[in-house]
């Protein structure tokens, strides 16, 4: 075992010293490890930094995959919004190269997957473990909103968990800036998994589709599945077009109102992410300052205690 200058000790044996992977442009060279799956058009393996001994998780895509240019134009775009953004609760970008077959976007490591093999494990998550997932994912998205960019699909697969259970939003792949105040987006291209009405009808929309979508990743936590869930894409439109959603009947009442507000069919209505955190769900309830890897497999018994 080897350790980084963050003091991280890192089994290089898990890397492959058969399949190097040069960056030229900053003279770094990675030794690809473990896949960690698909996204897109892009094969994600860990890769190790043989300068620094520090893992990333890597996004290749075969340039043959992107031929034509409004393909590469997309992979350009989301590197450029994805770039300069810095907090703690939006993956890091790292690099961007290309070589002869493929291109190459390194990104932050996050070794605990996503939101979504958490719940396939948990089922439902605890309103203490929602209230502090749902605060750093509000934190994550006041930053990119602050930074002009709606990030249109925000789902439970793009909210990585790193060893210290972090929330990470990921993946800017559907991401636009927004140009001039008051600006509406007419158009996505590609299908937001938690599409909000106004993007449906292409009425026009902006911030506040992320809202919608934090309002369904919300209901999915404590949930077990998304609020306008059915058999067919096109009756799941139908839903959310008719605002129909109901929740059940263990659903706490603080709960309920503000995935309600979130949940507004008119884009205006919904909470501004400013005010978000004073929202009655968020004050007045135990909110843990960490959760425990066994998490995602496990539910945590809080301490209970009685104000007195
Ligand atoms: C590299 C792609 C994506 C990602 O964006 N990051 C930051 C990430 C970071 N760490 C682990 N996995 C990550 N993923 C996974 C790979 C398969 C699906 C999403």
């Amino acid at each position: 075992r080897e350790s980084n200058k963050d003091g991280v000790n890192v089994n290089i044996s898990n890397f492959d010293p058969n399949y190097i992977i040069y960056d030229s442009s900053t003279d770094t060279t990675y030794l690809r490890g473990r896949l960690l799956g698909k996204g897109g058009f892009a094969r994600c393996y860990e890769l190790l930094d043989l300068n620094t001994n520090k893992v990333y998780a890597g996004k290749i895509i075969a340039k043959s995959r992107i031929a034509k240019p409004h393909q590469k134009q997309k992979i350009l775009r989301e590197v450029e919004l994805q770039k300069d953004l810095k907090h703690k609760h939006v993956v890091e970008f790292h690099s961007y190269f290309e070589d002869e077959e493929n291109v190459y976007i390194v990104l932050e490591n996050c070794n605990r997957k996503s939101l979504v093999h958490m719940l396939k494990h948990r089922k439902t998550l605890t309103e203490p473990e929602v209230r502090y997932f749902m605060t750093q994912l509000v934190e994550g998205i006041k930053y990119i909103h602050r930074s002009n960019i709606i990030h249109r699909d925000l789902k439970l697969g793009n909210m990585l968990l790193n060893d210290d259970m972090q929330l990470k939003i990921a993946d800017f792949g559907l991401a636009t800036r927004v140009e001039y105040k008051g600006e509406k987006k007419m158009t996505v291209c590609g299908t937001p998994n938690y599409i909000a009405p106004e993007v449906l009808q292409k009425r026009g929309h902006s911030y506040e589709a992320d809202v919608w979508a934090m309002g369904c990743v919300m209901y999915a936590l404590l949930v077990g599945h998304p609020p306008f869930e059915t058999a067919t894409l096109k009756e799941t439109y139908v839903r959310i077009t008719g605002n129909s959603f109901s929740f059940p009947d263990w659903v706490s009442p603080s709960s309920r109102n503000f995935i309600k507000r979130c949940l507004a069919h008119e884009p205006d209505l919904r909470p501004k992410l400013d005010e978000v955190l004073q929202d009655e769900f968020f004050s007045a309830g135990h909110m843990p300052s960490f959760l425990s890897v066994s998490c995602c497999t496990n539910a945590p018994r809080f301490p209970v205690y009685t104000k007195f």
